[in-house]
């Protein structure tokens, strides 16, 4: 355990949700990622999650990269058949009701998170700039011009159009283009997401937002550990003037109710656990937090870097082309010295970006599923229609050698190139233009 002292501290029980210990912990689970909402981070978590507890994770078939054929709404189709049937769910998709309740078992809990959305958008115009036809529109590239006339650049009906307005809403399977003033569908859509979803998690309360879930799902705090993914770099971001954030709020009405709605219930329910509890609750994941950073970072702050700077292919984010900055981590050489195999595993995986934990635990489940009907021979997953690699850094020959049992993460510590890091903007033509079709 990475915990300080055992963690006896918990907030006095709600009817809902016996306190965390006394029951046994859920673990059928889907979560709707949506986009540039902290949902990397928190895929992450679901992925250690599930792995510690030999838990079965819905995959993408290849076909779909790592995604579930997002923008397409989601159907079973999409779904990798060796990562059947599944206890959790969690990388990106358009959410569909009814598929997932036929896929998923029926106790599943279901979980997504929003944020704030002129935050929202502005990340989602950084990283998506060159991906999404309104926003590469905008000659001079900056959100102040979009927003002189967001119609002259948007056209609803383009493919990838859903990253220029009310992604969150589109995410959640609903129509992005209803204005967020139509009060009978806002009251519509806010009442079907309460009755599905059994917590919205709001990003900028990430923190308290994981206590409930805790409670939710009976998990323990070490359940809840996590490092922060998918960040830019402060240089690719950029602060809002107020003004900007009303117009952006005012484009994307329909998020911004949303929004607004579960950041009310999200504390509607932390004052029903108790805030001071909560808040306990949240000081003790932190400091855990700060233990465990400072273990698999030898003692020191983490080594947060730009994807160039990241030797390692199996830790560098996916980056976006254009000027945008997505950091990573890297680990210290020294650390398979100090650790036991366990514990590196953790450290690694803990950072390790979404793509790359998409292929290993794919590669992984595909070698259970293999041991399971041995009558099976292919060693790893066909896929159904072969596509280039969709991120130039994340070829194939990159995967781990299959190996029956859990794959080990020395073979990942050890993968660093021989050659000078490569550039992972700059990909073949082909896999460019690939990210270009494609990209999320
Ligand atoms: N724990 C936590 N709390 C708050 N915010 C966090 C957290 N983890 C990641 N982030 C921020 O989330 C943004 C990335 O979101 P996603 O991972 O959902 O993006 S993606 O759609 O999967 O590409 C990205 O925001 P921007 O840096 O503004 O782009 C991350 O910095």
């Amino acid at each position: 355990s990475w915990i300080m002292e055992p963690f006896y501290f918990s907030c006095p029980s709600l009817q809902s949700h016996p306190a965390p210990g006394l029951k046994p912990k859920h673990t059928n689970v889907a979560f709707l990622k949506t986009h540039k909402t902290a949902s990397s981070t928190m895929q992450n978590l679901l992925f250690r999650f599930a792995e510690r507890n030999n838990l079965t994770v819905a995959l993408p078939v290849q076909s779909c990269a790592h995604q579930f054929c997002y923008p397409d709404t989601f159907t079973s189709h999409f779904v990798h058949p060796h990562t059947l049937p599944p206890n959790i769910i969690t990388s990106h998709m358009r959410f569909n009701k009814t598929e997932l309740q036929r896929l998923m078992p029926n106790n599943t809990i279901y979980i997504t998170i929003l944020r704030e959305p002129s935050a929202m958008f502005e990340s989602s115009f950084t990283y998506f700039y060159h991906h999404c036809q309104s926003f590469m529109r905008v000659q001079d590239g900056s959100l102040e011009t979009f927003f002189t006339d967001p119609w002259r650049y948007y056209q609803a009906k383009e493919k990838d159009s859903m990253y220029a307005r009310n992604t969150l809403a589109f995410d959640l399977g609903l129509d992005k283009d209803r204005s967020g003033e139509d009060e009978e569908y806002v009251q519509a859509s806010l009442a079907e997401v309460e009755k599905v979803f059994s917590l919205v998690m709001i990003a900028e309360y990430f923190d308290e937002s994981l206590v409930l879930l805790r409670h939710l799902l009976s998990w323990d705090l070490d359940d809840i550990l996590y490092f922060k993914l998918n960040m830019r770099k402060a240089s690719s971001k950029r602060s809002l003037t107020p003004g900007l954030a009303t117009k952006i709020r005012s484009w994307n009405s329909l998020d911004a109710r949303l929004y607004d709605h579960f950041n009310a219930s999200l504390w509607r329910q932390i004052s029903a656990l108790g805030l001071a509890c909560v808040a306990q609750e949240v000081q003790f994941l932190r400091q855990a937090q700060e233990k465990l950073m400072r273990s698999c970072f030898d003692g020191t702050v983490p080594l947060l870097r730009s994807a160039s700077q990241i030797e390692n292919n199996n830790l560098r984010p996916w980056q976006p082309r254009g000027k945008v900055d997505i950091m990573g981590y890297d680990l210290p050489a020294n650390l398979s010295r100090r650790y036991s195999s366990q514990a590196q595993e953790l450290c690694f995986k803990l950072i390790m970006p979404e793509v790359q934990y998409t292929q290993v635990l794919l590669q992984s489940q595909s070698i259970c599923y293999q041991l399971r009907s041995p009558q099976q021979s292919h060693p790893l997953p066909l896929p159904i229609r072969r596509t280039t690699p969709r991120h130039p850094q994340v070829q194939q020959s990159q995967l781990p050698p299959s190996a029956p049992g859990s794959v080990s993460v020395t073979r990942f510590t050890n993968s660093k190139q021989t050659a000078a890091p490569q550039d992972p903007n700059v990909g073949t033509e082909t896999s460019q233009t690939q990210n270009a079709a494609t990209e999320k």
